[in-house]
Formats: structure tokens, C-alpha cells, sequence
């Protein structure tokens, strides 16, 4: 790694002559699947744009320039080059986290990992440069994959409108989102990339090169410009000419040398200009240049000399829904199945070889596929919208006035809902259960266990007048968890030791059942009897809930969901609601952005624990105890303080 570790910042790049600077590239190769391989990260996407992220770095001069990475998963050339290089705890706790940080460095802007956002930000601090008169320039970094996302659109046509004003967006088509890229959107770029002149002159030009290298810059310069210009020339006025905007490309996004000349050319340009680059995802591995499933887009540890993964995966989320799903398929010829791109991360290949015409790839795009999805109901089909749990945000408003007020029957199946962790603030799945409580007549399920992802899957299909979500969490599947008994809907998981008036209601949402049961036999350690329910759909709340509370001393909620407006909240609202004089005290994820770590490390932090909540409740009880006992003596004092129920309630 002679050149990478002398590299500690970008202006580093300006003393590098061509040789050192292909150097360097094989080096962040090296670096990256020998890191990667260990920690699990994006491996596929950073190997695409190693030369890029060079080439950028050397004409812009970041953090004055601003270069922004749309979604972010692409950054770790990035952070190389900008005194980054530790990569041993990639996206672990206290480690580098898996995309750009502003904790980590002043060269990082956009921190969420929601695609699709960079040109929006790119447009703004655009404005913000011309109305504060600054020279500087703003980059955008966005995949084809993100421009498939609408709001890359409207971002678009608010630049394209600002003729005058300094942008630059950089296009790093692979042909790649995590399946191959979909949509007319992808059409065109294949048109921009495959002219025919342009791959011909392209394949003489380097044929040249490789004969007689020894000719040196001069005639690699004049081919270079002759290459260059024959590019404009050659390129069909493509759809972003027709909305104004300058473009420059397609360009060898492999060749530093001439991505430098286009960023160059764009950068002295004084408007909004594309740079059409064109990558391979995964370059320079083979495993990866070779894998047809996802290019090796998101990988945990693997072997580097193979590829293959280092733990076989067991029975996941994401496979048992993926198994029901083609059953399901086999038996209603009316299911059919949407994804955001996602095909493979949320489950539906088998269901797509299976029924390959009802399976709709919409691209990086939630909004349309909520809608697409009423119309599919609308149309006399059930779509099943397989989304991981934090994506769907952005469509919350499809669901609830095209889904929810039109009552179709469309069901949302959330993937990664929960506390997701290693891929930071944005990707825990965190908010459904909270801004889904608001969509009228829409049902949430949150399965336990592998069995009731089946079952729960199979009762929302069958509901044609609402939408319904199921949603669990990310990887490996919990143990089975049997129920002892069933009030109204709700699975009674285990019944109070001893008679009398058990103290706790224990209302387990969803994954967190084995925490519950954990909950309440530490509580039994303190002598404090609880019930533990699994209320399955938990919007709206069991009908049988309240009345269940009023026979308990204090109701306890856990849910591995945000506390702002979940689940806790609503149970609450329900006791209201019905008299129910019960205290109530709801466990779950605090409303902040929580660092990238573990799951485990997050849930910790967080204390999402057994032990933390055991021990919250046990006080609490002895709060009520102790009121029972202040109140019993001041009764016999004669000082006539209110029963328990009525002290309770503060
Ligand atoms: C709103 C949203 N939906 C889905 C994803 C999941 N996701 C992460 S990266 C990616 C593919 C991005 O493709 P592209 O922009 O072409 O970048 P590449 O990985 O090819 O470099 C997707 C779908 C996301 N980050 N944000
Ligand atoms: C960047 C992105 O949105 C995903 O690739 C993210 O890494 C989560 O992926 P998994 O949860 O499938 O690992
Ligand atoms: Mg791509």
C-alpha cells in the first residue's frame, strides 16, 4: 500500500503522476476486499467507483467543493482519500460507520442512507453558493439505481431550470441497483452507453494504447480529445439535453484520466452539467464481477480468495416470508408481488421464478409502487408490497390517501422493521408502527416467530377492504414461541404464577416475545406476578385488552418499535378510552437517531433489554406498593388518602 498510506487527505492526489494514480487504485482494490471481506459492508458498489471517487477528489477540492454521495453506501473510497483508513470496525460500534459521517469528518454532508436525495441537496446548496456569492462547487454522486427514485426528478427539473447555476452531477451507471436496474429510465442510459461509434472508437482506442504504450501522453492526449470529442458527437441528444442540461459523456468511469478531463470540462462549464460515467459494480473482484444475483452489492464477512460467505445463513425473516409467499402464490393466482428494487434483500426471488409476470420491479421508487399497488387492488388483484420497514417513510402518504381512503386491499410487508443497527440512524426500521397508527382501518401484525409470520401473512392476504402490514425484523429468526391460551385475539404466551391478582400485563409485541418471557421470570425473582400476551395484530388494539388490564395492577408494553405514537401509546389510548384505570409504563425505541453498532450493542444502549426493563418495572411496582403502604398506614392514621387504583393513576 505504498501510495494509499501516504494518501491523508485529498490534496495528497495532487502530486500523483498517472502511474501512482493507477497504483493507488489497485491498492483501495486490495484494501477494500481484504477489509470488507472481514467487516461485511458494500463491497460491489466501492469497487465501482474507486477511479471516480479519485478523479472527483482531484479536480473538486472537498469540503470547500462540496461532493455528495447519494444514498452513501458508495463512500468508502471516499473516506480513504480523506484520512479514513481504519476500517476494522466498519459499521460496528465505535467503528467507522458504513456512510458518510459528519462526526467523522468535515468532508461528509449527506449522512441517510434513503436513495434518491442527492440532487435535492445538490440544488440546494447550489442556491445557497450563488445567493451567498461563493466560487464553490457542488458535485452529486448518484447511481442509476437512484435515478430511478422520483424525487431525483424533481430535483432535476428544478436544476435544469437554473441555467446559469454551477451543479455537476455525476452519474455512476453500472446497470445496477441491487438487481439489475429497471425502467425506461435504464433504457436510455443503455441507448447513451451502447452507441455504437462510441464502443467501437472506444475498443481502437485503448487496441491502440495497449500496442504501442510507449507513445506516451502526446498521442494518448490527442486520441483522448479525439475520443472525447467524437463522444459529444456521437452521443444521441439524450432526455437530458431536452430538459437543459448540459451532458458530457458517456465516459469510462474506470479511466481516471479521462473522468478527470470530463469533471474538468464540467466543472469550468457555469451551469447544471451530467457527467455520464460508466462502472462496473464489483470491478476488479471476480467473485464479484461474476455474481449475477446482486454484484455484491451488501455482503457480511466472506471469504476473500472465494467470495463465499463465512456463515452459512439460517432460517431468516426474510426466507420464511419468502417460502409462504410462493405457496401463496401457488394457491391465488391474484397475489402478485411488488418490490422497490429489492428483490432478493426482501425475499421474493423464489415467488419471482416462480410467477416472473406478477412480480413488479418498480425501481428505487416507494411512492409509485404504494400506488401502483392500489391500482393492482383496484384492478381485482392482491399485491403484496415487500419493502424493508424504514423505506416505506417515504411513501406514507400513498398509503394513506391512495391505499387506506380508497380501502384497498394491499398488503405492506415490512422487512428490517425494528432496530436494524450496523447500517446506522436511517435504516432502523423504527417509525411504521408509529405513523401507520394514524392510516384509518389500516392493520398492523407484528409475528412473533416463524409460524406466525405464516399465519399472520395468510389472515392479512385475506383482507380485501384494508391495508394490512406485517412486519418483523431483520435476520435471523427467533425460536418458536407457543402460546398457553388465547383471549379474544390475543395469544396468552404465559400465564401468572400463583392466584390472585397478578400484578403485570405484559404485552410482547412482535419479535421481542423471547424478551417478554425473559421480562417475566426475572419478575418472578422479585415476586411480582405478570401475564404475558401477544396481541398478534396490533392495530387496532384487542377488544379484549382493556378489560385483560383491568384484572392487573400495571400493563408494561414492549415493542421494538419507536415509543413516540407505537404501539404502547395506543393501548394506552385504549385504557382511556374504556375507564381502565390501570397504570402504564411502554418500553421501546427512544425517539432519537440511534449510531450505527450491533443490534445488540443498539438494544443495550438503548436498555430494549430484559434485565433494564425488569428492573424499571420491578420499581415501579414498589412505587404502587409503596403508595399501598403509605396509603394503608395513613388509613389506619385516619388521614383517608385514595385507594390504590386512584394513587396509581399519577
Ligand atoms: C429509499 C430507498 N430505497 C431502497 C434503498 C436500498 N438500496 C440501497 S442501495 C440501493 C441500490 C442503489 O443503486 P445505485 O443507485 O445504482 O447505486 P450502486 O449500488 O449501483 O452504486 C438500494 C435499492 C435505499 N437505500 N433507499
Ligand atoms: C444501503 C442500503 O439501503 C442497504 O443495502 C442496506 O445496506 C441494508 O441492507 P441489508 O439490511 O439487506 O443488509
Ligand atoms: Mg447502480
Amino acid at each position: 500500500m505504498a501510495v494509499l498510506t501516504r494518501i491523508n487527505g485529498p490534496r495528497d492526489l495532487d502530486r500523483l503522476d498517472q502511474q501512482q494514480l493507477v497504483q493507488l487504485a489497485a491498492e483501495i482494490r486490495s484494501f477494500l476486499v481484504e477489509a470488507v471481506s472481514k467487516t461485511g459492508g458494500h463491497l460491489g458498489p466501492n469497487l465501482g467507483v474507486v477511479e471516480l471517487t479519485i478523479a472527483l477528489h482531484r479536480v473538486f477540492h472537498s469540503p470547500a467543493d462540496r461532493i455528495l454521495f447519494d444514498t452513501g453506501h458508495q463512500a468508502y473510497v471516499h473516506k480513504l482519500l480523506t484520512g479514513r483508513q481504519d476500517f476494522a470496525r466498519l459499521k460496528s460500534t465505535g467503528g467507522l460507520s458504513g456512510y458518510p459521517s459528519r462526526a467523522e469528518s468535515e468532508h461528509d454532508v449527506i449522512e441517510n442512507s434513503h436513495a434518491s436525495t442527492v440532487l435535492g441537496w445538490a440544488d440546494g446548496l447550489a442556491k445557497a453558493n450563488e445567493l451567498l456569492d461563493r466560487d464553490d462547487h457542488v458535485v452529486a454522486v448518484i447511481g442509476d439505481g437512484a435515478l430511478t427514485g422520483g424525487m431525483a426528478w424533481e430535483a432535476l427539473n428544478n436544476i435544469a431550470a437554473a441555467k446559469d447555476r454551477p451543479l455537476v452531477i455525476v452519474v455512476n451507471d453500472n446497470e445496477w441497483s441491487y438487481s439489475p436496474t429497471i425502467g425506461g429510465l435504464a433504457n436510455h442510459l443503455a441507448t447513451l452507453r451502447t452507441t455504437d461509434g462510441y464502443e467501437q472508437f472506444l475498443a481502437r482506442t485503448k487496441e491502440v494504447l495497449e500496442r504501442t504504450p510507449l507513445i506516451g501522453r502526446p498521442l494518448y492526449e490527442t486520441l483522448h480529445g479525439a475520443k472525447k470529442g467524437l463522444k459529444d458527437f456521437i452521443t444521441p441528444q439524450g432526455m437530458f439535453e431536452d430538459l437543459g442540461l448540459k451532458y458530457v459523456g458517456p465516459i469510462d468511469g474506470h479511466d481516471i484520466e479521462a473522468v478527470e478531463s470530463a469533471l474538468q470540462r464540467a466543472r469550468r462549464f457555469g451551469g447544471p452539467v451530467i457527467v455520464h460515467c460508466i462502472t462496473e459494480k464489483g470491478r476488479g473482484y471476480t467473485p464479484a464481477e461474476r455474481d449475477e444475483t446482486d454484484r455484491f452489492h451488501g455482503i457480511g464477512p466472506i471469504h476473500p480468495d472465494t467470495g463465499l460467505p463465512i456463515s452459512a445463513g439460517g432460517a431468516d425473516w426474510t426466507s420464511v416470508f419468502g417460502d409462504e409467499m410462493l405457496e401463496l402464490g401457488k394457491e391465488r393466482s391474484d397475489i402478485v408481488a411488488i418490490t422497490a428494487a429489492m428483490l432478493h434483500p426482501v425475499g421474493l426471488t423464489k415467488f419471482a421464478a416462480a410467477f416472473p409476470h406478477r412480480v413488479f420491479d418498480v425501481g428505487i421508487a416507494e411512492q409509485h409502487g404504494a400506488v401502483s399497488a392500489a391500482g393492482l387492488a383496484t384492478g381485482g388483484l392482491h399485491p403484496v408490497f415487500a419493502v424493508y420497514a424504514t423505506f416505506l417513510n417515504r411513501a406514507f402518504d400513498q398509503v394513506l390517501m391512495d391505499v387506506a381512503l380508497h380501502k384497498c386491499g394491499v398488503t405492506f410487508v415490512l422487512d428490517r422493521a425494528g432496530v436494524t443497527g450496523s447500517d446506522g440512524p436511517s435504516h432502523n426500521g423504527m417509525w411504521d408502527m408509529s405513523i401507520l397508527q394514524v392510516v384509518p382501518g389500516l392493520r398492523i401484525a407484528a409475528p412473533r416467530d416463524a409460524d406466525q409470520v405464516r399465519a399472520q401473512l395468510r389472515e392479512a392476504v385475506e383482507v380485501e377492504d384494508a391495508p394490512t402490514v406485517v412486519r418483523y425484523s431483520k435476520g435471523a429468526v427467533g425460536p418458536a414461541v407457543a402460546a398457553v391460551g388465547r383471549i379474544g385475539g390475543m395469544d396468552v404466551l404465559r400465564e401468572p404464577a400463583g392466584a390472585g391478582q397478578p400484578d403485570v400485563l405484559l404485552v410482547s409485541v412482535g419479535a421481542l416475545a423471547p424478551m417478554c418471557l425473559e421480562i417475566a421470570a426475572l419478575l418472578d425473582a422479585q415476586g411480582i406476578t405478570s401475564t404475558v400476551v401477544d396481541p398478534r395484530w396490533v392495530k387496532p388494539v384487542d377488544a379484549e385488552l382493556p378489560g385483560l388490564a383491568a384484572r392487573h395492577r400495571l400493563v408494561v408494553t414492549v415493542e421494538d418499535n419507536g415509543r413516540a405514537g407505537g404501539v404502547g401509546s395506543a393501548v394506552a389510548q385504549a385504557l382511556r378510552d374504556t375507564e381502565v384505570d390501570v397504570p402504564l409504563r411502554d418500553f421501546g425505541i427512544p425517539p432519537q437517531f440511534l449510531a450505527h453498532g450491533s443490534r445488540k450493542d443498539v438494544m443495550a444502549a438503548i436498555g430494549l433489554t430484559a434485565p433494564d426493563i425488569a428492573r424499571q418495572v420491578t420499581g415501579v411496582v414498589a412505587t404502587i406498593d409503596g403508595r399501598f403502604a403509605d396509603d394503608a398506614a395513613d388509613a389506619a392514621a385516619g388521614d383517608g388518602a385514595g385507594t390504590a387504583a386512584e394513587l396509581a393513576k399519577d
